[in-house]
């Protein structure tokens, strides 16, 4: 309820929490966790997840970037975004861990609307999305990415980019398997979700993960060229084709969001999985020390 609040003033007042100014003619409004900046390609924005130290989708992250992306939709100067962070070598560990372990059934229902909510944004938004991955990207680092038009993954070896959730002991929901299943085929959806695959930059271009691999200095100069070719095409024509490829997975999640978020609710409330989460943040943990 709380953030509900806040969201409708962060919209609608939008220069309360969210600042707009004027830097070098270039525009840039930023939450606290999302700053967003046009630069570039008249009519682009480019979007930076700043959560740190990992870029984790907390419930207030989660909030500000479906906020930011609607001032964006609701800003008829902007076609175009290019997602980043400004993590340094990560691009997102996806879904906050901490909002899925030890806490209450209603905060689980609140966290996973939420979730829905910026993957239906993202996934059916009208505007060229462009990833620019420049770190690790699991599981609901990975689902922003797939969310995109395109994506461009710095060419580092220690980036690894996938759906991992089974090595966590859960499931990937089935709008995410759905939307592997559209970017990398069945056969190795099948095989990457079971084994809960983290691709090294090569290999997800291979498998079509990811559309280009370039050096890790040029990721943004690569996503700012990619935006220009897609800039080119008229947008209607380009929305009603994305519409047309995308509306069936948006609506099946659509069709039944209640039920997945009580679904979600019920599963991630179970000892069994309470306990692998547990497990799985402590090797975090260790992994440290
Ligand atoms: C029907 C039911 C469906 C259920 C489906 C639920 C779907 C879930 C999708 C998800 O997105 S689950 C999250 C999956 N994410 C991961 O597995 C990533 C885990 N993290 C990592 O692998 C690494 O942290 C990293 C991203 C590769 C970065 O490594 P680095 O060595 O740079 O940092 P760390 O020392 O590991 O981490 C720093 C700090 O951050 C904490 N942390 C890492 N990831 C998360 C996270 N996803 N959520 C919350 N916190 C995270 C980590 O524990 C460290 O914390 P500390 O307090 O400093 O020890």
């Amino acid at each position: 309820m709380a953030l509900a609040a806040a969201r409708r003033l962060l919209l609608h007042a939008g220069s309360r929490l969210g600042r707009r100014e004027a830097v070098d003619g270039a525009r840039r409004f930023a939450n606290k966790r999302v700053l967003v900046e046009t630069e570039g390609p008249a009519g682009v924005a480019v979007m930076k997840l700043r959560n740190p130290p990992v870029n984790s989708l907390s419930l207030e992250c989660l909030t500000e970037f479906t906020i930011s992306l609607e001032k964006l939709e609701n800003d008829k100067s902007i076609r175009g975004v290019i997602l980043t962070s400004e993590c340094p070598g990560i691009f997102s560990a996806g879904l906050d861990l901490l909002e899925m372990y030890g806490r209450n059934p209603a905060h689980y229902a609140e966290y996973w609307k939420n979730v829905q909510e910026l993957w239906l944004r993202l996934y059916t938004s009208n505007m060229i999305l462009v990833s620019a991955i420049n770190g690790a990207s699991p599981a609901g680092g990975c689902l922003l990415a797939l969310c995109c038009d395109y994506r461009v993954m710095a060419d580092n070896p220690k980036y690894t980019i996938g759906l991992n959730e089974s090595l966590l002991g859960i499931v990937a929901p089935f709008w995410f398997k759905d939307m592997y299943v559209n970017t990398i085929g069945h056969r190795e959806a099948e095989r990457a979700l079971q084994l809960g695959t983290l691709f090294s930059p090569a290999e997800a271009l291979k498998v079509g993960v990811v559309d280009e691999v370039v050096p890790e200095d040029q990721v943004h100069s690569k996503a700012r060229s990619v935006m220009t070719k897609w800039l080119a095409i008229p947008d209607h024509s380009r929305q009603l084709t994305k519409n047309m490829m995308r509306k069936a997975t948006a609506d099946s999640l659509i069709k039944q969001r209640e039920a997945d978020i009580q679904n979600f609710t019920s599963f991630i409330s179970k000892d069994s999985i309470q306990k692998s989460l547990h497990m799985y943040l402590e090797k975090l943990k260790q992994k440290k020390g």
